[in-house]
């Protein structure tokens, strides 16, 4: 277990300008004072109470901490330090300079499968590992693939944000409401049981992007998002799909499937044709 450091970060670490946020966290970049090197801290509002609905239980703290704390991969973000106040944990990550994945995405509309298959390879490397170790990600978005840096390796990519991230109990039920609606498998919407496959249906969703610069069950509200992942409803309309080859159709199929089941896990993805071929 990684020992939260009871110190003031500031007296380590000059914080600078916030570079994203969330309900209760915010990133800001900041600089080590002894080695001058840049890091993402992640500061996490620690929940006052157990009634209150502010804030992040120390549970859920722990779990994020502990599950960086034990993973080593080129692909998944390093945690470098917790630092520990009354009011909040201090997470000191990894800096990953090159932005989000998708706004990579945003300035090209879509990728060409090849360079799909670029990405795609590192993230099913790094969820792989993940599975491995019956570690569910549950919040997979273009929004957490951040590109490591545009300049030097302009495709090299780090799954980041580990905050919805469960180790998977064999046999053990889990159940919870979370995620992102659009990148979310059915059996979290229908409060079923869930697992690994979840990760796997996001990671179609995200192909299916990356493909198509379209998100394939995104409608007018969450309600009608909610409904078109229920019914797995979606299609690979021709305005968008008109020249992608057959077999990434078919690596996509095999993911949004809806009895978790069935659907293609990471490992056997990595034996796809199309992922195989490139
Ligand atoms: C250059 C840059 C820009 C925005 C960043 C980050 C880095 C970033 C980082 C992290 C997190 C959790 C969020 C981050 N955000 C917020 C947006 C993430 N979707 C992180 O852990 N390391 C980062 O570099």
């Amino acid at each position: 277990m990684v020992q939260f450091r009871q110190d003031n970060v500031e007296d380590f670490y000059d914080i600078t300008e916030e570079i994203g946020s969330g309900q209760f966290a915010v990133v800001r970049k900041c600089v080590e004072k002894a080695t001058n090197k840049v890091f993402a801290a992640k500061f996490i509002k620690k929940r006052r109470a157990r009634s209150s609905r502010r804030g992040v239980t120390k549970e859920d703290i722990e779990r994020e901490v502990n599950i960086l704390s034990n993973v080593e991969h080129d692909n998944i973000l390093n945690l470098y330090e917790v630092f520990e106040s009354n009011s909040e944990v201090v997470l000191v990550l990894e800096m990953v300079a090159g932005g989000e994945l998708f706004d990579f995405l945003a300035e090209r509309e879509c990728l060409s499968e090849a360079e799909a298959i670029v990405f795609l390879n590192q993230i099913l490397s790094g969820m792989d590992y993940l599975h491995d170790r019956n570690i569910a990600h549950f919040d997979l978005k273009p929004e957490n693939i951040m590109l490591y840096n545009k300049c030097e390796d302009p495709h090299r990519i780090k799954l980041i944000d580990f905050g919805l991230a469960h180790q998977i109990e064999p046999g053990k039920e889990y159940k919870n409401m979370h995620g992102t609606p659009e990148f979310v498998a059915p059996e979290i919407i229908a409060f079923e049981s869930i697992g690994l496959p979840a990760d796997c249906w996001s990671i179609g969703v995200i192909t299916y992007i990356l493909l198509s610069g379209c998100s394939p069950f995104l409608g007018d509200d969450k309600s009608e998002t909610f409904e078109n992942i229920t019914r797995v409803d979606y299609d690979f309309d021709d305005e968008y799909f008109d020249g992608t080859s057959d077999l990434a159709k078919d690596f996509i199929q095999q993911f949004l499937i809806r009895d978790p089941r069935k659907r293609l896990t990471v490992k056997d993805s990595l034996s796809h044709p199309w992922i195989k071929g490139a």
